[in-house]
């Protein structure tokens, strides 16, 4: 797993319901339990970082002193100064547990001077884990380099510190461990670090479920990239909405609308004649190119790929109608997109216009059918499926025909990509409201413009989408409006309207 998964299901299984606190009880067991394996007594020395991994360390100390260890707990910073709520809790029961007679010393130190060679039968490694950031910082850094000199049995929590969590690189210092016990799931970085660093490792289980990683939850949100504040106009992503008709003008409004709430900088809207001339007069906030003729045809082929040109992605589809003349421009058009490398969106008329055989190997593809438009995207028969793992198992291997992404919208959405998916369970009963599957359409858009990969993109649209509803519902009850889910697309996407 990489830090972002797994910081994504740590807030998830929160969001489950499971207390941070009871993974950190877990997480400290486990390493005090695979100490016990290796030795069955002695001294104990813990250095603990001002994070969670810290804190594993405080919970680990407990344990191991109860298993009869005689343990010696390093703070490496001001207790007033130890970031994660948890670790700080379990610091003060330590404290809480003072004087213990004689077999638990515990102090904070803050300046290197305080360090002293390790004179222990094991020493714990609770310094840095996946929060780790940049060059190793005083005390750390002595601590580590003290963890190194020693000749006792070294054992990291999680990660080794100073270890690159994601790449497995030592950019700075970093210990090297007899033993790495991590949580959870194998991070990227142990699995490619030198065996050297790491020495052997063991993976416990904490007890976050794996419907925190198969649920879409808040942790989601995390993967949105945050915007620099010297990012200027454009460079958060610029969105191509090809849609509407002459009969059709609002859902490529409502998808372009939701892109920009999603955080796109610029959406443009190319549609044809009276379509566009209805868009350019309910949005100002959206660019409108008009085309020629009452349905989307050839003749518009050359200027919609010279505005896909600058776009970083493109939605196609909401409102284009069922023309043959459509349909043929779509299969010109994806095609080209296709060899530009353009992350596409492909959602409602387009699904009916282009099947799954023109566009297998679009790797940057998005397809956001409803269970018909996913029948006939996929050509398939209908079929009763018993239960609801059935039906997943038979959805998916249908949706690993294409390479790309397969958003198929439901009372849970579920999103496929090669062998992986996920679940999303927002929403509720007024989704049913015409125009909800263009707001979807347009976040997936817009979300795959601000950089995510078009997996992460279906998933958080999916969340993002359902959210919106529900605020929405709650505001205005069953009635709400398609419209209305732009409002409240920005809460949907704030991780204060989750508790976090
Ligand atoms: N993800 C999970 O499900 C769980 C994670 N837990 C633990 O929590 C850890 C992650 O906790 P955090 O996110 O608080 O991060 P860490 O505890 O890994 O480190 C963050 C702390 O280290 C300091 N720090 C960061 N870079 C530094 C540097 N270069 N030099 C000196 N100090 C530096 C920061 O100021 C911060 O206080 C995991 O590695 C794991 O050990 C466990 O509690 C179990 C639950
Ligand atoms: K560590």
């Amino acid at each position: 797993m990489k830090p972002i998964d797994v910081a994504a299901a740590d807030i998830n299984a929160e969001y489950l319901g499971i207390p941070r606190l009871s993974l950190m009880e877990t997480a400290g067991r486990a390493v005090a339990e695979e100490i016990g394996n290796y030795a069955d007594g002695g001294r104990v020395i813990l250095f603990c970082g001002s994070g969670g991994n810290g804190g594993d360390g405080f919970v680990a100390a407990r344990h191991l002193l109860n298993m009869g260890f005689e343990v010696e707990v390093l703070l490496l910073t001001h207790p007033e100064r130890i970031g994660s709520a948890e670790a700080r809790r379990n610091w003060d029961v330590l404290m809480a547990m003072q004087p213990e007679p004689g077999i638990l010393g515990v102090r904070a130190v803050s300046d290197s001077s305080e360090l002293f060679p390790v004179d222990a039968d094991v020493v714990v490694d609770a310094v840095l884990g996946t929060g780790v950031r940049g060059v190793i910082r005083e005390p750390s850094r002595s601590a580590i380099e003290l963890i190194n000199l020693s000749d006792a049995f070294k054992v990291s929590v999680d990660i080794p510190s100073g270890l690159s969590p994601e790449t497995g690189t030592v950019d700075d210092v970093a210990v090297s461990a007899d033993l790495t016990v991590t949580f959870h799931r194998m991070k990227d970085g142990l699995e490619k670090a030198d065996p050297a660093i790491t020495g052997e490792i063991v993976v416990r289980d904490i007890g976050i479920p794996r419907a925190a990683e198969v649920f879409v939850g808040p942790g989601d949100l995390l993967r949105i990239p945050s915007r620099s504040p010297e990012s200027h106009k454009g460079e958060n992503g610029r969105v191509l909405v090809i849609g509407g008709s002459h009969h059709y003008s609002g859902a490529p409004a409502l998808a372009a609308i939701s892109a920009l709430r999603a955080g796109a900088d610029v959406v443009t809207v190319a549609a044809p004649g009276s379509a566009a001339s209805a868009i350019k007069s309910i949005a100002p906030d959206l660019i409108v190119r008009k085309l020629e003729g009452k349905y989307i045809g050839p003749g518009s082929l050359g200027e919609l790929l010279e505005l896909a040109e600058n776009a970083d992605s493109v939605l196609v589809g909401c409102g284009a109608g069922r023309h043959q003349s459509t349909s043929e421009t779509f299969r010109e058009l994806i095609g080209a997109l296709q060899e530009m490398g353009k992350p596409l969106v492909l959602d409602a008329d387009a699904l009916r216009l282009i099947d799954y055989s023109h566009v297998t190997d679009y790797r940057d593809l998005t397809v956001t059918p409803h269970m018909g438009e996913f029948r006939e995207f996929f050509k398939l028969r209908s079929e009763i499926y018993a239960d609801f793992s059935e039906r997943v198992a038979a959805f998916s291997s249908v949706s690993s025909r294409i390479r790309g992404t397969v958003l198929l919208k439901g009372h849970v959405d579920m999103i496929f990509q090669g062998d992986r998916f996920r679940l999303n369970r927002t929403g509720c009963q007024g989704m049913t409201v015409g125009g909800t599957g263009d707001c979807l359409a347009g976040l997936t858009a817009g979300l795959c413009a601000m950089g995510l990969s078009s997996f992460d993109s279906a998933s958080l649209a999916a969340f993002i989408n359902g959210k919106a509803g529900e605020l929405a519902m709650e505001k205005y009850g069953t009635g709400f409006l398609a419209s209305d889910i732009h409002d409240f697309i920005p809460g949907a996407m704030d991780m204060r309207t989750y508790g976090f």
